[in-house]
């Protein structure tokens, strides 16, 4: 898969296109009906697959403070697309100019100057200045051509009776609702991150943990006690972890901490990637060590129970 940024960049490419436009952030289980959609058209068409999207939320720009928190970071996003077989992604950096794009030239910067056969996009799909683009304009500006435009109904969440969306998805993460979230995702939320160094307290504990500061730009889960799986060194490992500033301690500041089973290596300075399967429970402060001791020793127990009855 190749990650183009620009629309000279997509100026360049020879093949016939089948285009899937949206935000696409968390691709959820709706944005993989409209990407596996447009995969299967090019397939019948000999074409190659464009999914469209954006680096940023349109808010990044309009209204940093209001601006929600992603789902999914860039190289995660990139995989999960290589799996459903797309071939180029255009990545369009997010910026006034775009906003002020009308619709109409945007539909004109994506079928201008390539052989188009097919835009597959959800039917809530809005975009151009103001938000004035529908799938219905994209069809009054290019079946015309010949081209076909399939705008398919959302997916449904049977669990709250609505349409699966982002910011349903988001809403969840914050009050601790993974397995909601994995099912919505299809897959486990998570997080990639460099394993830093912490106050080596954890080997003393008897829990040695790896340590990550949260990114940033992530929708945050609200500070607790996690079953997590974890992918570092090549493998995936089961573990129990803590999000949060460890308010048993003096002068700490907030991180995701978490301990592996059956795992016993150096590696700080490693990347892994942190799924977040259940929260077990809220993080809290311990009069002392002992009580904290005992409690991880009762949350490692309740993450192994949950793998083993998965
Ligand atoms: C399963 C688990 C549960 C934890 N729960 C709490 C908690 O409720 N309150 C707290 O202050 N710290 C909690 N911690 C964080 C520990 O205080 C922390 O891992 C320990 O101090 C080691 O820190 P270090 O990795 O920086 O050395 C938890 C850690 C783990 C792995
Ligand atoms: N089972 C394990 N789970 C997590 N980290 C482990 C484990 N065994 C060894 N380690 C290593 O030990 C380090 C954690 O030890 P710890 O005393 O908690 O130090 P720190 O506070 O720097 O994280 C990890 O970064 C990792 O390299």
């Amino acid at each position: 898969m190749k990650i183009l940024t620009s629309f000279a960049e997509l100026e360049q490419l020879q093949s016939n296109i089948v285009y899937a436009l949206g935000t696409f952030d968390g691709l959820h289980k709706g944005h993989q009906t409209v990407i596996q959609r447009a995969v299967a058209e090019a397939r019948e068409q000999a074409a190659c697959t464009v999914v469209v999207t954006f680096d940023h939320h349109p808010l990044y720009i309009l209204n940093p403070e209001r601006c929600p928190g992603s789902l999914l970071q860039p190289e995660l996003k990139a995989k999960v697309l290589i799996d459903l077989g797309v071939d180029f992604v255009l990545r369009l950096p997010m910026t006034k100019e775009l906003l002020a794009m009308t619709a109409d030239d945007f539909v004109a910067a994506l079928t201008v100057h390539n052989e188009v056969k097919a835009f597959v996009v959800g039917q809530n799909f809005t975009f151009g200045a103001g938000g004035l683009g529908t799938p219905d304009l994209i069809k009054a500006l290019v079946e015309p051509k010949g081209i076909n435009v399939y705008a398919l109904s959302l997916a449904q969440c049977p669990e709250v009776q609505e349409h699966v969306s982002s910011t349903l998805i988001r809403e969840a993460v914050k009050v601790g609702h993974l397995e909601l979230v994995h099912s919505l995702l299809g897959r486990p939320f998570m997080f990639k991150g460099t394993v830093i160094k912490g106050d080596q307290r954890g080997r003393i504990l008897g829990f040695p943990t790896l340590n990550f500061l949260y990114p940033k730009e992530m929708t945050l889960p609200p500070d607790g006690v996690y079953v997590n799986r974890v992918f570092i060194d090549g493998n995936w490992c089961e573990g129990v972890g803590n999000l949060g500033d460890n308010p048993t301690f003096e002068n700490q500041y907030h991180r995701f901490e978490v301990h592996l089973f059956n795992f016993d290596k150096m590696v700080y300075g490693y990347e892994a990637t942190i799924e977040f399967w259940k929260l077990l429970r809220p993080e809290k402060r311990f009069d002392s060590l002992d009580e904290l001791i005992k409690q991880m020793k009762i949350d490692e127990q309740a993450a192994k129970d949950f793998f083993k009855q998965k």
